[in-house]
């Protein structure tokens, strides 16, 4: 691989970018990053399971699709390679790759699976990892010449608004892993914002950057229906809660709302929207005796400790 990973463009010479797994996630991000020409659809490979997928992704005009990942590598030796199957499959997957030929670059999508348990599992074939003496003395994430970098995504990545964050862990005996590392951070900022963060935090960063737009969907519809059960229109009211939401998250974000992220309280807002005797607060009311805040809270906490279980189970 060159230095012409950190300019990709689409252009002959620019390492192909493969997605092992065309489900929801690589569609989001495939989606995103040609929106922004980060690559063209024609360095573009996927592979998938089944042929009835592989169909779906060359009837939109993709035409390296793959249902076996072995013919991939051998094809694109020296591609990027972004891991988005399903932390239970991947194993699966990786084992079956001839261990001379591995990827010398993997972005793992993955929740569940810690960067020790990649760079074990994906340099090391079962029966080497099992017998090896290198298993016992192998570098803690980055084994022979493979960088493995963890991202975790979200579905918005499908049109530039994703909230990404990054891990990773530095090896200088790799020839040119700075490069690799800025590739993997232009790629998140290109569909998105990415945080850089330790290992350590991975599964709380996952539930709130990759699990909650499921439960934000969840409170969109939520508000949505209260509000056709009062008699609103349902077109009108999931546009005026999605809006809402959108509205109340940039105020959040953009300082010029007069809200400084970094110092100020998240109440200054919610109390300036709540009159006196009003209307808000009613509903503010409620959803504290319905343990709103906790209920939330305990949504994160559960989809973290699910990822350390993940964790565990991928690790054996
Ligand atoms: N969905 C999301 O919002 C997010 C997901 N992720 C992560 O992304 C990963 C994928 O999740 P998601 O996209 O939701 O899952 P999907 O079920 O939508 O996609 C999984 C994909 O993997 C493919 N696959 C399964 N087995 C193999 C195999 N042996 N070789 C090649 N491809 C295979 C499937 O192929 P086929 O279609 O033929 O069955 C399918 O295309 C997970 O690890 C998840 O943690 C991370 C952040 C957010
Ligand atoms: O549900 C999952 O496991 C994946 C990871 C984050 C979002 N979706």
């Amino acid at each position: 691989m060159t230095v012409n990973v950190v300019s990709n463009n689409g252009s002959s010479g620019i390492p192909p970018l493969v997605f092992i797994g065309g489900g929801n996630m690589a569609s989001a991000l495939i989606k995103g990053c040609e929106k922004k020409n980060f690559v063209s659809k024609n360095n573009i490979v996927v592979s998938v399971q089944t042929e009835k997928s592989a169909e779906k992704w060359r009837k939109q005009g993709y035409e390296n699709v793959f249902t076996n990942t072995l013919e991939m590598l051998e094809k694109y030796p020296t591609a990027v390679y972004i891991l988005c199957v399903k932390p239970q499959v991947f194993e699966e997957v990786v084992s079956s790759w001839p261990v001379n030929s591995r990827p010398k670059f993997i972005l793992s999508v993955m929740a569940g699976v810690p960067l020790k348990t990649l760079s074990g599992k994906v340099s090391f074939s079962r029966q080497q990892n099992l017998n090896s003496f290198y298993f016992f003395f192998q570098l803690p994430f980055v084994s022979g010449n493979t960088t493995i970098i963890r991202l975790m995504p979200n579905v918005a990545s499908s049109i530039g608004a994703g909230a990404s964050t990054m891990c990773y862990e530095r090896n200088s005996t790799i020839e040119n892993q700075e490069i690799y590392i800025k590739y993997a951070r232009d790629f998140a900022e290109c569909v998105g914002t990415v945080e850089i963060i330790p290992e350590r935090c991975f599964n709380p960063a996952m539930a709130i950057g990759g699990s909650s737009p499921a439960w934000t969907f969840m409170y969109i519809e939520s508000l949505a229906d209260g509000a056709v059960a009062q008699g609103l229109g349902r077109s009108e009211a999931k546009r005026l809660a999605a809006q809402a939401v959108l509205g109340a998250a940039q105020m959040v974000l953009d300082s010029e709302s007069g809200f400084d992220i970094e110092t100020q309280h998240f109440g200054l807002l919610k109390d300036k929207v709540c009159s006196p005797g009003g209307t808000t607060i009613e509903g503010v009311r409620t959803l504290e005796k319905n343990g709103f805040r906790s209920a939330v809270m305990e949504a994160v906490i559960a989809a973290s400790s699910k990822a350390d279980d993940m964790a565990k189970a991928t690790a054996k």
